[in-house]
């Protein structure tokens, strides 16, 4: 048997719709695989009640399937399903890993990428890899069409979750179809300002570059209180707010030290708002372990 531990993770950061991806310290999944002639599942803690234990509907099921890799699968969920922080992505990640070591199977952590992304088109219809990515490669990462570039980063950040289901698949279908040029302009210098504070450990530079008026207004009508939630934080200190993933979470970037007053400012907001969440206070982590 081999245990998996693979982290929570926050897709888009505003401008990077589809294509950023950053690895929180916390919340994580953890993933035990055994080899076994066919594959069976079984899911415990965080919203595991709404999770299917069928290796069909689960996106490890299509991990093993695509490793040839039958295995009985135990996922102790840390990452509640529907939150917006990669919840299906990480147990997927910690699958692949696991199952490439336990059956040797010689994949790079890059090869795992696209593989770990089959068991996310299981759920969202589409194999999207900004959330696989940093779950096994830790950091932040650039998912393209030409493969997935990683930069290692360690920016403070704030994971406010709303007591708010809102799934992928229901998300993705308020993103507008059309973008204007002066936007395009906008958020391509959003995404490239964003990168660069990456590169420099720089939470301004991170912060200032995570804004975006494409799609995170359209998604910001499905969770009640977001904006007021957003202005709370900013003015607790963060360098920048937006949604984190589909949503529901609220994703801050911040200084060192300011991450306490940041999660009571978003917490006690979303209060006012009659909404109950919780905060994680993390950083920008490592990927995928192995126990
Ligand atoms: N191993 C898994 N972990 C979490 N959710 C899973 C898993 N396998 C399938 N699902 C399904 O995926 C959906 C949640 O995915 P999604 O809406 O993308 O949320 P998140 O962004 O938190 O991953 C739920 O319908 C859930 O039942
Ligand atoms: N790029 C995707 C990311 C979905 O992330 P999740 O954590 O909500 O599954 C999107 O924005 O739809």
């Amino acid at each position: 048997m081999l245990t998996v531990r693979a982290p929570a993770t926050s897709a888009n950061l505003g401008s990077g719709f589809d294509v950023f991806g950053v690895a929180l310290e916390r919340p994580a999944d953890v993933v035990r695989v055994s080899k076994a002639d066919r594959t069976t599942i079984e899911v415990t803690g965080a919203g595991s009640q709404f999770i299917p234990e069928d290796p069909d509907k689960n996106t490890v099921g299509a991990v093993a399937e695509a490793l040839e890799a039958p295995a009985h699968i135990q996922i102790d969920k840390g990452v509640r399903p529907a939150s917006g922080l990669g919840s299906s992505a990480a147990s997927a990640a910690a699958a692949a890993v696991g199952l490439n070591e336990l059956y040797d199977r010689g994949y790079t952590r890059e090869e795992l990428v696209p593989i770990a992304a089959k068991g996310e088109a299981v759920v969202s219809g589409d194999a999207h890899d900004d959330n696989v990515a940093p779950s096994i490669l830790g950091g932040f990462t650039i998912a393209t069409e030409s493969g997935v570039r990683q930069v290692d980063a360690s920016i403070p950040l704030v994971a406010c979750l709303p007591d708010i289901v809102v799934s992928t698949r229901d998300a993705r279908r308020v993103v507008p179809e059309h973008a204007r040029v002066d936007q395009l302009v906008e958020t391509v210098g959003n995404a490239a300002t964003l990168t660069t504070g990456m590169h420099r450990d720089d939470p301004g530079l991170v912060g200032e570059g995570m804004h975006d008026t494409v799609v995170t207004p359209a998604r910001a009508k499905l969770i009640d209180g977001y904006e007021s939630v957003r202005e709370a934080a900013l003015e607790a200190g963060a360098t920048g707010v937006t949604i984190s993933g589909a949503g529901p979470t609220v994703i801050a970037a911040c200084y060192e030290g300011s991450q306490r007053a940041i999660a009571s400012a978003m917490l006690d907001t979303f209060g006012e708002h009659g909404v109950d969440a919780r905060a994680y206070q993390s950083r920008i982590g490592r990927g995928a372990q192995i126990f």
